[in-house]
């Protein structure tokens, strides 16, 4: 009994000591971040580390001259995923804290208060699978366009854009969609489809259509993803889904292999019948090996999309298997696009800059100001009644691009 308590109180001393550390890490971050600091290679000894400290000697060689990278000069992209990734330092470095997420509690809370949303959108779901194999080709396309609309404004509910405040789903997912429509400012949906449609037709006992898609929030929009994936598979347009998430806590509300699995488990252990089956059905899908969760330090390192298959040729070769890659969110958009401030009216294959690694879709409601393929004339007349259009997360887009 004595060992024991003097066995806790040792591990609670470590554990206060850690926090110490821990917030003295986090405070001297806030410090140079707000008194604008030169960024500082990372002295940790984590596996990603050489990468960003390489990428901070290529910032310093574009910005020769000019005093090297600091935190209100260098570019937003770079110096943002730097920031989160000091903070995963300050906790890493730590243990016995060392695996703490300090984001855990806003994503939990998250999906807690979009439960009815969740529900609503359940029960939707599970009543549509009960006719499925029924459903004619212009059903099933009817029901493909909706759940895409659900997990585009599934991209509204994340946890950086509200800097922590209340940005869950409250009222029912499904209700509103036509209303939104106009709000949709490039709508491919009819590629996505025909794209599925053709491939299930080619589709041999050999090759089996997968489908990847790259997470973005947990919460909400997770679960509208998983919908997504579900009515893939069971409307036979895909075999397999793999879903791409953060290997670190990661812009606040990002989806980790551990929000992942503890949605599916909320689900399957929720009081209410069609939550619950959704979770089942999904725990037995990732058991069954037609979903597949990964994840891969690339997706939390500074760089853009178009230099993976340089810094990262393992994941861009395994995404090229795929035959439709769906990126969620924000920030998956300004990776798509090396976050340039674009004329509108650029295409969106050549803002990608040889990033083709599969056919591709962003589904990303606007958050920040880079936005590419409009029509000309498009962006400028939003922009005279609404000069806000880009960041308010009011709009969105589902914009294909086919591969080379
Ligand atoms: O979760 P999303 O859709 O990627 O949004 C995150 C966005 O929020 C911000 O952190 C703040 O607006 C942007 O930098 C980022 O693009
Ligand atoms: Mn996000």
């Amino acid at each position: 009994m004595f060992r024991i308590g003097t066995f806790v109180l040792h591990l609670f001393q470590k554990g206060v000591e850690a926090e110490k550390r821990a917030i003295s890490f986090l405070s001297k971050l806030r410090n140079e971040l707000q008194t604008d600091k030169p960024v500082t290679p990372l002295e940790d000894e984590l596996p990603d580390a050489a990468l960003w400290n390489q990428y901070l000697d290529y910032q310093r060689n574009l910005s020769n001259g000019n005093g090297g990278p600091s935190w209100f000069q260098s570019p937003w992209l770079y110096v943002e995923c730097y920031m989160y990734r000091r903070i995963h330092a300050a906790l890493a470095q730590n243990p016995p804290i060392d695996n703490f997420d300090v984001f855990k509690e806003g994503k939990a809370q998250n999906f807690f208060e979009s439960q009815e949303a969740v529900i609503a959108l359940c029960t939707y779901f599970q009543e549509l699978l009960k006719n499925i194999k029924d459903l004619d080709e212009k059903q099933l396309q009817e029901e493909l366009f909706k759940l895409l609309q659900v997990s585009l404004w599934g991209n509204k509910c994340d946890l950086s854009f509200s800097a922590g405040e209340d940005s869950s789903q409250k009222s029912s997912p499904l209700q509103s969609l036509e209303n939104m429509i106009p709000y949709i400012l490039v709508n491919d949906m009819e590629k996505l489809w025909s794209l599925l449609v053709n491939a299930k037709k080619r589709n041999t006992e050999k090759s089996n259509v997968r489908v990847d898609i790259i997470l973005d929030n947990a919460g909400f929009e997770l679960v509208s993803d998983l919908v997504l994936a579900d009515f893939l598979l069971s409307s036979k347009l895909a075999d397999e889904v793999h879903f791409h998430g953060k290997s670190i806590p990661w812009y606040v509300s990002d989806t980790t292999k551990h929000d992942f699995n503890w949605t599916i488990k909320q689900l399957q252990s929720a009081n209410h019948m069609w939550m619950s089956r959704c979770g089942i059905n999904w725990e037995g899908n990732l058991k069954k090996g037609v979903w597949v969760y990964r994840d891969h330090m690339f997706w939390t390192l500074p760089h853009d999309f178009s230099s993976m298959a340089e810094v990262a040729p393992d994941l861009y070769a395994d995404l090229q298997k795929s035959n439709l890659l769906l990126f969620k969110g924000d920030l998956n958009y300004r990776k798509l696009t090396g976050d340039r401030k674009w004329e509108y009216t650029v295409p969106f294959h050549q803002a990608l800059n040889k990033f083709h690694p599969a056919p591709l879709c962003s589904l990303r409601t606007l958050k920040s100001d880079t936005q590419a393929g409009l029509k000309p004339g498009q962006g400028e007349q939003i922009q005279a009644s609404e000069p806000e259009w880009m960041v308010n997360g009011k709009y969105g887009v589902v914009q294909f691009d086919a591969a080379l």
